[in-house]
């Protein structure tokens, strides 16, 4: 019957929009009131829709028929094609429009540029046991290989173990997302690559460390990534401050969410479930053996060099070296003489246009390396050009992940520049207005360009005049490679180099480079880059000279407890100089708002804050004694905050490279310095990422009841609405990390535990939506708004 009345209905709107058409002109009014072009835009729409439907339906079941192919073959199925001639002699199989290899080689189109094309070849698949091993071994010839670092790639013996390990739905690595308020994460999803993605076989690089040199002949197995799907900040989308990734389990981890006008930092850490050693099968011994040998006698070398052992420097001067007598004049006017180890050990390497992934410890001049380097490059290239460019091209292009980071790159390249005219340096940072800073660009126009990713993306997405400009570069620079290369920056890292030409040469920099890092490196390397590691194996990343210790006290006692360690540290240096790392910005508000009730000496940056504010106090501190600052992750990396005493870290970081970086605040040029980590007794666990740091525990100190009421009085005279901010952000951020928010009821009790602890009644209600998203919708104690 309903048919009936529908085929009626439509006719008689058919035959009325036939008759009016007769009639010229079409119907003025559509069912549903609309007017033609609205009744038009709808139905286009629903097309698209639907199409979009079908696509990703098609992606999707492309995809599981892929991962079901290779966990067929890892789970016994492997004979079936254990010959991969065999697999190779008969593409397109068995998976529908394109063949493993098809695939892969389309992902090598994608990525195809000077160093990056071996991270793909026709033979990476599941790989039999033996046979793909010894190819490698094979290719890997020409070789001077001292360790094979293959083995400690997740293809191991078995040569089946990194694939096999992601299709059981193996974790891979903890993943550490965290996002400060502003970052780009919002809502963003970064989507799966396919189960071939970043799949990297049999390349080869050379890994110099300190002294020897050892070539890596690819270490890669394969891993299948997810940016976790968390949404933040919506106010300014082009920040990157704080914005990290990370390699995630193949499941999508954890939950995360939205929190509104509230700042958010994601951390997912995901535990292993493959052992260590599965991941990374150990280096044979001799390797090891002649590894050590060779570096005992780069040390005897430094040593006779006249340099302490702990020394920052190599003993070596600039003038010894080829760099230009203008640049020269510019290092000795700064009082710069001696090389460190870190120039030393790269300066030769880059001057030569080689590409080069260095790991150096903190605060040991990494930016002077690559800005020497990069200035060099601009002398050549200009005395063999003409000359004819109205604007000058960009033949040097710096990326790094914070705009604090990039001024002050930017104001040491223009110190090492004092003497060279012409040469100029720019930066393109978030922050400022987009208009003026072509303008700039195009009125002091620069040879040196140092970046944040989002902002010179924006540039180059809206077709200003960068693109052109950048067809020259020579030289590619990423400062915090590692950050660069994780997940959260990729995407941008990798649509930016699709815009730089292939011949040029890439260097990249760190304190910390994971094992994952050195394998995705060739995304922006040539094979054949160095890889130059001053801190060697078996060495920590921290400096001996900082005293590093851990206080383990309950969430709801750190409120009483920083104030407590700050007049301590006060009480007892002259100079002192203590920057307080908080989990998020909101978080950190809040703690500042504390320090500032209690008359302290205290300033505060965070993404939340206006750029013009984290310039001034930014500077300010770089200059200042006896100054607190308390801070988010935007500090964490590269900062060159001089003399800072100490270093309180409030909660744990986001994972083990970014409580390195943060220590790394203190202790810089070789200087000593202290770092505490405070965190909760349900902290514990992430102790055993730092357990090869020379971690101090300390006992909890006893607080008078009069200091108590005294941190009390000044909680209560903060702002509710900072409270509230600061205890969602908490909540947002400890629900992001996989150890707190699997647990919601949990979650939810310290929640309000650490609410009560800042002296708010009761919890804040969330969003409905924001509650859904985080998991949290039900969980008692967790308010929901009406
Ligand atoms: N050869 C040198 N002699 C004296 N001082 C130097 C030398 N090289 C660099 N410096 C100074 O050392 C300080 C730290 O350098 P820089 O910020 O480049 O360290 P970094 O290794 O990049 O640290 P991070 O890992 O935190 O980014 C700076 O003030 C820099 O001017």
């Amino acid at each position: 019957m309903y048919s009936t009345i529908l085929r009626e209905r439509s006719g008689s709107i058919w035959s009325r929009l036939i008759l009016s058409r007769n009639m010229g002109g079409g119907p003025r009014t559509f069912p549903g009131g609309l007017n033609k072009w609205q009744w038009k835009r709808m139905h286009e729409k629903k097309a698209r829709e639907k199409e979009n439907k079908l696509l990703d339906q098609e992606k999707q079941l492309y995809e599981a028929r892929i991962r079901s192919e290779i966990r067929a073959k890892m789970l016994g199925g492997g004979n079936r094609d254990s010959n991969e001639n065999t697999a190779a002699k008969k593409p397109n199989q068995s998976h529908g429009p394109l063949s493993p290899q098809e695939h892969i080689k389309s992902l090598a189109d994608r990525f195809m540029k000077a160093g990056a094309e071996d991270l793909w070849n026709e033979d990476d698949g599941p790989v039999v046991k033996g046979s793909r091993l010894n190819r490698v071994g094979n290719g890997g010839s020409r070789s001077s290989s001292v360790i094979d670092v293959r083995r400690l790639g997740s293809v191991g013996g078995d040569g089946r173990r990194g694939f096999s390990s992601m299709s059981r739905g193996g974790r891979f690595k903890r993943n550490e997302s965290s996002c400060d308020e502003g970052d780009e994460f919002d809502g963003r999803k970064f989507d799966t690559l396919s189960p071939f993605s970043p799949g990297f076989a049999g390349k080869k690089e050379k890994v110099k460390s300190v002294s020897n040199v050892v070539r890596n002949k690819g270490l890669f197995g394969r891993r299948k990534f997810r940016k976790n799907d968390s949404s933040t900040e919506e106010e300014d989308s082009e920040e990157e401050d704080g914005k990290m990734g990370g390699w995630m389990d193949v499941r999508r981890t954890g939950s995360s969410a939205s929190l509104g006008n509230h700042d958010f930092r994601l951390t997912k850490r995901v535990q292993r479930n493959v052992s260590e050693e599965e991941l990374y099968p150990p280096l044979d011994i001799n390797d090891v053996r002649e590894d050590l040998s060779k570096r005992k006698s780069v040390e005897n070398v430094v040593e006779e060099s006249g340099e302490p052992r702990d020394s920052i420097y190599s003993g070596r001067r600039f003038d010894e070296s080829s760099i230009s007598p203008l640049t020269l004049k510019a290092l000795s006017a700064s009082g710069i003489v001696k090389m460190t180890r870190v120039q030393d050990a790269t300066l030769s390497e880059c001057l030569d246009g080689q590409d080069a992934l260095v790991k150096a410890k903190t605060g040991t001049g990494k930016s002077m390396a690559f800005l020497l380097p990069a200035i060099e490059t601009v002398l050549k290239a200009t005395e063999s050009s003409n000359g004819v460019h109205r604007v000058p091209p960009i033949l040097v292009l710096i990326l790094c992940p914070t705009r604090e980071l990039a001024s002050q790159i930017a104001a040491e390249g223009k110190a090492l520049l004092k003497y060279h005219d012409g040469i100029d340096v720019q930066t393109l940072i978030g922050g400022t207005r987009f208009k003026r800073d072509q303008q700039r660009l195009q009125s002091e126009p620069c040879q040196i360009l140092i970046a944040t990713p989002g902002r010179l993306l924006d540039h180059i997405e809206n077709k200003s005049n960068i693109t052109s400009r950048l067809m020259a570069l020579k030289l590619f620079v990423v400062d915090e490679a590692d950050l660069l290369l994780d997940l959260g920056f990729r995407r941008d890292v990798e649509k930016i180099i699709d815009c730089l030409p292939r011949q040029r040469q890439s260097l990249l920099f760190s304190a910390t480079i994971p094992k994952e890092v050195r394998r995705v490196s060739q995304l922006v390397l040539k094979r054949d880059h160095s890889y130059i590691d001053t801190i060697g194996l078996g060495c920590v990343e921290t400096h001996d000279k900082v005293k590093q210790s851990c206080l383990i006290a309950p969430h709801e006692s750190h409120f009483h407890l920083v104030p407590h360690l700050l007049k301590e540290h006060i009480n007892n240096t002259a100079d002192y100089k203590i920057i307080v790392f908080c989990s998020t910005g909101m978080v950190t508000s809040l703690m500042y708002n504390l320090l500032r009730e209690m008359k302290l000496n205290v300033r505060e940056i965070h993404a939340r804050k206006a750029q013009l504010h984290r310039t001034r106090v930014s500077d300010e501190f770089k200059e200042s004694k006896r100054l607190i600052l308390v801070t988010s992750d935007v500090s964490a990396r590269g900062m060159n905050y001089p003399d800072v005493t100490l270093v309180i870290q409030v909660g744990i970081p986001s994972d083990r490279e970014q409580y390195i970086h943060r220590l790394g605040r203190t202790g810089r040029e070789g200087k000593g310095g202290k770092g505490l980590l405070l965190i909760a007794p349900w902290e514990r666990y992430f102790l055993d990422e730092l357990k090869d740091l020379p971690i101090e525990p300390i006992q909890v100190p006893d607080l008078d009841s009069r200091f108590k009421l005294e941190v009390d009085e000044s909680m209560g005279k903060i702002d509710t609405s900072i409270k509230e901010a600061a205890y969602h952000a908490w909540l947002g951020y400890y629900n992001s990390v996989r150890e707190t928010g699997r647990d919601k009821t949990t979650l939810a009790e310290l929640a309000n535990r650490f609410c009560y602890s800042i002296g708010l009644e009761k919890p804040p209600a969330l969003f409905r939506k924001t509650a859904v998203k985080m998991g949290l919708k039900g969980i008692s104690g967790i308010p929901i708004r009406k």
